[in-house]
């Protein structure tokens, strides 16, 4: 039965994200308030610059004021799409506090904060949604949290920046430039208002963190993940990637240590075989695989980034909230209750791919094995190319530590023969 009195809904924030979720709310209304159960309407639109002109929107809800609009009192629900630490986290925690469910976007904030927001969500009786914060449109902490609550989950896996791998995509299969890949994917809507926070990786990282605390039930920050951005990757790297007929993604990677008594995240560029579904993930399209013991090998896919992709995601988060208002109930809150040690990336055991310019003359090939020996590595392959006098020397190994492959890079640029480390690459996905 429909209720009449309507859910009021108030918009934090009207930008790529923001307009896309009012243009829906509006198009859509009469079958969101069918789902939910109740009229969805919109009391009110925070914005930064009021004399803009927003389509679709009754400039009489617009206001520059959000902390008096989260005071209402009369709001059921809080949409933040501003993005940011603060005044996104004040709002929200104000929010709560004025007896409103919050629906956010905003992995930066959940990654650093997400702990104290579920906290102050719980002890107002409240929900914290936040869908779209990792992998866009695509539904993830969802089915982490509800489907797969059953079963245990091992290790996640995947590509959860769109702007990234727009760009990585472009530099590989057009031999696009850097900027010009980059100033394409913040045209189109996929980069952060400050496109550091893709390119360096904290974006990706601020979703595994948020990925690993829900798939583990352990609370893992932003600090707890290691973070390499990809604007170290050149062409020369593409190249040696396809001679291992291999292309480079930046991955975020939650694992589970083998004696199950650990978690590690990180985030950096890696080599993933072409024959991996992974390697066709194209354009700002994002994929992301969850390994649990029950279930095998799950695989999510679609669009990561972009306003009307994540504006799915946050108004999915929307008719759930509204129900369980509606219901007089909430949602799960965090499950934190493994409390997992997050090992560091000394631990991490996986394969590489090093590039090394060296002198060529014999007994330097043995010299160079003989440093991965005495550190453990142990080699998978060498390949060997002369260029007057020098050689590039190209060594993949088996599995090995991070601290392992670390000490042995250390070791060999101090050998003479070695000039140069030219590249480190992870080889992950096989
Ligand atoms: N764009 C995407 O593809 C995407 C995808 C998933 C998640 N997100 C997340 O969604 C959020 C919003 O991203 P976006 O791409 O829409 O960013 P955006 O920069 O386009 O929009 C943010 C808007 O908030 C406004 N704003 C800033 N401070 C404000 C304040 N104090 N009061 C009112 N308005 C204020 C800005 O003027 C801007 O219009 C971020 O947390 C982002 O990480 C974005
Ligand atoms: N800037 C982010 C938005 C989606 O979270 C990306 O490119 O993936
Ligand atoms: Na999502």
């Amino acid at each position: 039965m429909m209720r009449t009195r309507p859910l009021k809904v108030a918009l934090l924030g009207c930008g790529v994200v923001g307009s896309e979720v009012a243009r829906i709310m509006t198009t859509h209304a009469d079958d969101l308030a069918a789902r939910i159960g109740a009229p969805v309407e919109l009391a009110g639109v925070a914005v930064r610059r009021p004399d803009k002109v927003r389509e679709g929107i009754d400039p009489a809800l617009v206001t520059t004021d959000a902390t008096a609009l989260v005071k209402r009192g009369d709001l059921d629900i809080v949409v933040e799409v501003i993005g940011g630490i603060e005044p996104a986290r004040t709002l929200i925690t104000t929010a709560f506090e004025h007896g409103a469910s919050v629906v956010s976007a905003n992995k930066a904030l959940l990654a650093q904060d997400g702990a104290a927001l579920h906290a102050a969500a719980e002890q107002n009786g409240r929900d914290l949604y936040y869908e779209a914060a990792v992998a866009g449109a695509i539904p993830l902490i969802r089915p982490l949290r509800e489907s797969l609550a059953g079963d245990k989950v091992n290790r996640v896996l995947g590509i959860v920046n769109g702007t990234t791998n727009f760009i990585l995509d472009k530099m590989d299969t057009t031999g696009a430039g850097y900027q010009e890949a980059l100033d394409e994917a913040t045209a189109l809507g996929y980069a952060e208002a400050d496109p550091t926070a893709d390119v360096e990786g904290f974006d990706a990282a601020a979703k595994a963190a948020i990925l690993a605390g829900i798939a583990f039930h352990t609370r893992v920050r932003l600090d707890d993940v290691h973070r390499e951005g990809m604007t170290e990757v050149t062409a020369a790297d593409f190249a040696s990637a396809k001679e291992m007929g291999c292309t480079i993604k930046l991955l975020a990677i939650c694992e589970r240590a083998e004696d199950g008594a650990s978690v590690t995240a990180r985030v950096h560029p890696a080599m993933i075989p072409l024959s991996h579904p992974l390697a066709s993930v194209r354009g700002a399209y994002n994929a992301v695989f969850v390994e649990s013991d029950a279930s095998g090998q799950l695989m999510f896919y679609g669009p990561g980034a972009g306003g009307a992709p994540t504006a799915s995601a946050v108004l999915g988060d929307l008719v759930a909230v509204g129900r369980n208002r509606l219901g007089g109930t909430t949602g799960p809150g965090e499950s934190a209750y493994a409390a997992l040690p997050v090992s560091s990336m000394g631990e991490v055991v996986t394969r590489y791919h090093i590039s090394l310019d060296v002198a060529d003359k014999p007994g330097v090939l043995a010299q160079v094995a003989t440093v991965f020996a005495e550190h453990g590595v142990s080699i998978d392959t060498v390949r060997q190319q002369g260029k007057d006098g020098e050689a590039s020397l190209v060594v993949v190994t088996h599995r090995a530590s991070d601290a392992a492959l670390g000490g042995t890079v250390e070791a060999l640029r101090k050998l003479d023969t070695v000039r140069g480390v030219a590249s480190i690459m992870r080889v992950e996905g096989e």
